[in-house]
C-alpha cells in the first residue's frame, strides 16, 4: 500500500488555478521533496495532505484512507509541521508538547515515555523547562519536530521546514529527517523551494504552475539531461543561438539574456563553439547539471525567476 496517492488534484482560490491536475505517489519509508519556486502549488498540497481544507477535484489517500471521507484517521497517521511557527511561545518545551499530546489522548506513563524520546532525539533535553520565547530559530524548529512526532506518526509531512534556519541547523533537520526515516521507516514529505536542500531526500518531485513536471532521484534528475549543462554569455544571445542551431545544427536555449545548451562531451564542444562562433561570445560555462538544469528542461523557465 502507497503511503500516500496524489491523483489528478485540482484546486482553485476563485479564478487562479493553484494545482492543475497534481499527480504523486510516495512508497511508505521514502523521504521525497516537493520542490517549486514560490507559488508552485506546494503549500496548496501540504494543506490538503493534511486535511486542512477540503478537496475540490480528484483524490488524496493516505496509508489507503482517503482524506474526503477518513480525514480523521489520516490525521491519526500524520504528523505536520507547519511553515508558520505553531508554538506557545509563553510555554515551556514540555508544556507544548503536553498541551499537543492532549489532542491526541496521549496521557500517563507512556506520554512521560514519549516525551523523554522526543526530547532526547532532537537534543532538547536540557530546554525543556525553557519557555519557547527564549529559544533561537534552530531550537523552536526542533520542538516543533517534536510535537509533529509526538504521537509516532507514520507519515510526516513538513511545509518549508527549513523557513529561517541557518545551513547548519538545515543540516542538522535533514539528518534528523533521514534518521526517523531509516530508524523509524517514517514516510517523509517535506515542501522546499531550496534547491540544495532538495537533494537530501530520496526522490525529488519538482512542481511547476500547479503540476509535477519530473519527479525521481536527484542523480536520475540531473542525468537524465544526459550530459554537461554549456552557458555562453553574448552581447546578442538570440543571434548566437541562432548561429550555433545553424551551423551545429542542435538546440540552443535563450534565457534570461543567457544561451544554454546540453551536450554529452561538453569539453569537445567548448572548443567546436571557440572554432565556430568565438566571435559573437564574452564567455563560456560548462558544468554538470543541477537540478536549476533539470528544472529549465522541463518547464523553460528558470527557477527563482517564477
Ligand atoms: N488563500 C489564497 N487565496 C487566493 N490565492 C491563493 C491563496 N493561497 C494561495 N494562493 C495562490 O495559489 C497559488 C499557489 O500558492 P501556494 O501557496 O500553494 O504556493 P507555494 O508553492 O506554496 O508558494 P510559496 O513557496 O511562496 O509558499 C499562488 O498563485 C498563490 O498566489
Amino acid at each position: 500500500m502507497l503511503a500516500i496517492r496524489i491523483a489528478d488534484v485540482r484546486y482553485r482560490y476563485g479564478d487562479r488555478e493553484a494545482l492543475c491536475g497534481l499527480s504523486l505517489d510516495v512508497a511508505p519509508g521514502e523521504t521525497v521533496t516537493v520542490l517549486g519556486p514560490n507559488g508552485s502549488g506546494k503549500s496548496t498540497l501540504f494543506r490538503l495532505i493534511s486535511t486542512l481544507m477540503p478537496m475540490q477535484q480528484g483524490e488524496i489517500d493516505v496509508f489507503g484512507c482517503s482524506v474526503r471521507t477518513d480525514a480523521a484517521r489520516v490525521r491519526g497517521a500524520l504528523g505536520v509541521v507547519f511553515q508558520s511557527p505553531s508554538l506557545d511561545k509563553k510555554l515551556t518545551v514540555r508544556e507544548n508538547l503536553r498541551c499537543h499530546a492532549a489532542m491526541y489522548g496521549l496521557g500517563g506513563l507512556e506520554l512521560k515515555r514519549r516525551i523523554g524520546e522526543m526530547l532526547g532525539r532532537l537534543k532538547l533535553e536540557d530546554r525543556a523547562g525553557d519557555r519557547v520565547e527564549t529559544l533561537s530559530g534552530g531550537l523552536k524548529r526542533r520542538v516543533e519536530l517534536a510535537k509533529g512526532m509526538l504521537h509516532e506518526p507514520r507519515l510526516l509531512v513538513l511545509d518549508e521546514p527549513s523557513t529561517g534556519l541557518d545551513p547548519a541547523a538545515r543540516s542538522d533537520l535533514w539528518r534528523y529527517l533521514g534518521e526517523v526515516s531509516e530508524q523509524d521507516g517514517v514516510t517523509v514529505v517535506a515542501t522546499s523551494h531550496l534547491l540544495e536542500e532538495a537533494e537530501r531526500a530520496d526522490r525529488i518531485a519538482i512542481v511547476h504552475q500547479g503540476q509535477v513536471v519530473a519527479c525521481d532521484t536527484p542523480t536520475a534528475l540531473k542525468s537524465s539531461l544526459g550530459g554537461d549543462a554549456i552557458t555562453l554569455r553574448s552581447a546578442d544571445p538570440k543571434a548566437l543561438a541562432a548561429a550555433i542551431e545553424e551551423k551545429f545544427n542542435c538546440p540552443a536555449q535563450v534565457l534570461d539574456g543567457v544561451v544554454r545548451l546540453e551536450q554529452p562531451d561538453g569539453h569537445q564542444w567548448a572548443s567546436r563553439l571557440f572554432e565556430g562562433v568565438g566571435d559573437r561570445f564574452d564567455e563560456l560555462t560548462i558544468g554538470k547539471p543541477t537540478l536549476e538544469d533539470v528544472f529549465i528542461a522541463r518547464t523553460g523557465h528558470r527557477f527563482f525567476a517564477e
